[in-house]
């Protein structure tokens, strides 16, 4: 059985208003994400998919239910779970190279060293070292590739377009090397031809180094083009309507959104969801 990785259990979340009634935006949601999953999340605008994300995050809280890693409680952000934002977040000021290298500053690497006993035993035992300047260039490098930027490493931020942008926050995801990568709508403000390149390089870059990916999309197409689970939330006070195990074999390309197989879960995620849309009083 695959292992569960994130367990979320019955979790209400209310934003509490000064003025007007308070917001109820989770619940009762129950979900496990399992190890290596790419799991997507559509839903009607405002069913409390990003505060999902921010909890998995350790970004917000909530007033009741569980959130383990490994099971261990989420209480706050860390290293083990990245965040991608659909705004990029890079630093201006800094080159591509430079706002990938520069979270590596924070994260210490394990590293195996021999030591000897009083006794004279030789054993092995795990530090925590930080990067050298080297091997953060050779991480950048790497990352740099896989997502296409070979030739920018140099450029600033202003000089990229959106979807280069997006490029880089995503290399910087990978470089910090999370177990988990937290995506908001990462793709939502590029245009149609960018974001479909977008989907292939995060397709195959997940299908080269497997992470858990939490993913949230409007857009039902890139729900199922990309994940092997689509959650669906149900519209406000945000709970799991539906759970959907996306059977289709991996590696896929835009070319897999002709194949029947596509055709039927995207008319079948689509449905569901437009339906939940047309409940909500308007
Ligand atoms: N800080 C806050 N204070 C009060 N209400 C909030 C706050 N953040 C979110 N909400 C409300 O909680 C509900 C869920 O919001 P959330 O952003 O999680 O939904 P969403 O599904 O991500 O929406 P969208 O698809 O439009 O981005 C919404 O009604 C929203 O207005």
């Amino acid at each position: 059985m695959a292992e569960v990785l994130i367990s979320i259990k019955d979790v209400h979340k209310e934003y509490k208003v000064e003025k007007g009634a308070n917001v109820n935006a989770l619940n009762g949601v129950t979900l496990d994400i399992e190890k290596n999953e790419f799991v997507c999340v559509v839903g009607p605008s405002g069913c409390g998919k990003t505060t999902l994300l921010n909890i998995i995050a350790g970004l917000e809280t909530f007033d009741s239910g569980k959130v383990t890693m490994h099971g261990q409680p989420i209480v706050g952000p860390a290293p083990e779970r990245g965040v991608i934002f659909q705004q990029y977040a890079l630093f201006p000021w800094m080159t591509v190279r430079k706002n990938i290298e520069y979270g590596l500053k924070f994260i210490p690497k394990p590293v195996q060293v021999e030591q000897t006993d009083a006794s004279g035993k030789k054993k092995t035992t795990t530090v925590m070292q930080k990067f050298t300047a080297e091997e953060k260039h050779r991480l950048s490098d790497h990352y740099i590739k896989m997502v296409n930027l070979t030739g920018f490493e140099n450029s600033f931020p202003k000089a990229l377009s959106g979807g280069m942008k997006q490029r880089v926050a995503i290399a910087r995801g990978y470089a910090l090397n999370p177990e988990v990568l937290l995506m908001d709508e990462p793709f939502g403000a590029l245009d149609a031809q960018t974001r479909a390149q977008l989907q292939e390089d995060l397709l195959k870059t997940w299908e080269k180094e497997k992470k858990t990916v939490f993913f949230i999309t409007h857009d039902v197409d890139e729900a199922v083009l990309l994940a092997s689970k689509v959650v669906i939330m149900s519209a406000r006070p945000g709970q799991i309507k539906e759970i959907v195990n996306i059977d289709l074999p991996y590696p896929r390309t835009q070319a897999t959104k002709l194949e029947e197989g596509f055709m039927r879960y995207k008319n079948y995620v689509w449905d569901t969801v437009y339906k939940m849309y047309l409940e909500i009083p308007k």
